[in-house]
């Protein structure tokens, strides 16, 4: 199968710096695609070069086979799009935006059916110049929406939303996904990503830090998983018991008089064993997971 996307060992440089560094990466038909980073990492950069707003210094990049330079309508043509920094027309209301976007893609409808899936059809009739940030936000997601494009590429899709807004953003997200639409989206805020990507890329200085599934990312951050375990009779002496046991990192008494301990995923059962089989009995355990956050320290720490 074509892929969604193909960014081909692409770079960006203004003058002597360099805001995008050697990227290669591949998103397929399907994907919903979270691309993370913090503020100034590149991420906006990229995106505009997958719109063809800036031209890549070097390197190519491909959206369903049609490079973004060379046959840019061809990709265009195929994509809906929330760009970071968009602009509203003033004197147009919401409906006439929507109504905008579905006469240049050709899309018959009614508009206010689009408005009414980001939730702002209340607002359709007024002059989008007076909308919020968040309001103005919706509509041009609206916009992206229109004629059900197979490749959504949205910068920031969630921020100036408030919690429900951006909830809603991302219900909208999995809806559009589950109907085939690709997604490509760029967020700092890790647990927008969290909830809806299928694979994360991370970038970091302008260089794709790691692209996995976030299970995938967790296992290559050490695969290392946290381990609460209530017991009968929580002796000090428990946390050096399991210390000695290969793969286990640290162990202490919390506060709760719960052992906690973190271990490779692998040596569960030994820890498990190991409390259980001395003066006290196992009586209940919980697991954490590293967050999406805790990996995302983890790639881009010590390069600050
Ligand atoms: N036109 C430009 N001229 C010079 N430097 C630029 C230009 N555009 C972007 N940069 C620099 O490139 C780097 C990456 O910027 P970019 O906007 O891609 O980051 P980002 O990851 O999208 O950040 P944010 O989350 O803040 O939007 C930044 O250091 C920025 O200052």
């Amino acid at each position: 199968m074509v892929l969604a996307i193909r960014i081909s060992d692409v770079t960006k440089r203004y003058g002597s710096f360099t805001a995008v560094d050697r990227v290669d990466l591949a998103v397929e038909q399907g994907e919903v695609f979270g691309f993370l980073g913090h503020n100034g990492a590149g991420k906006s950069t990229m995106i505009n070069m997958l719109l063809d707003f800036i031209r890549p210094t070097s390197g190519s990049i491909e959206v369903f086979g049609a490079d973004c330079r060379t046959d840019g309508v061809s990709a265009r043509e195929r994509m809906g799009v929330l760009p970071e920094g968009y602009g509203v027309y003033a004197g147009l209301t919401g409906r006439q935006h929507v109504q905008f976007a579905m006469d240049s893609k050709g899309v018959e409808g009614d508009p206010l059916d689009v408005l009414d899936r980001v939730g702002i059809t209340d607002a359709a009739d007024r002059d989008a110049d007076g909308y919020s940030k968040g309001m103005a936000q919706r509509m041009v997601f609206a916009m992206a929406l229109v004629g059900e494009p197979e490749l959504l590429v949205l910068d920031e899709p969630t921020s100036g939303l408030d919690p429900a807004g951006a909830k809603a953003m991302r219900e909208t997200i999995l809806e559009e996904n589950e109907r085939g639409a690709t997604v490509f989206f760029s967020s700092h805020i890790l647990e927008q990503i969290e909830a809806v990507a299928d694979r994360v890329g991370i970038m970091h200085h302008g260089q794709l830090a790691a692209v996995d599934t976030i299970d995938g990312l967790r296992e290559k951050a050490g695969g290392e998983t946290k381990l609460i375990v209530s017991v009968s009779d929580p002796d000090e002496s428990l946390p050096e018991t399991v210390e000695g046991i290969d793969g286990v990192e640290s162990a202490r008494i919390n506060d709760e008089q719960q052992v906690e301990v973190t271990c490779a995923k692998h040596v569960k059962m030994d820890v498990l064993l190991a409390l259980n089989g001395q003066n006290s009995e196992v009586l209940d355990v919980t697991t954490e997971e590293p967050s999406l956050e805790d990996l995302f320290v983890e790639y881009t720490r010590g390069s600050e």
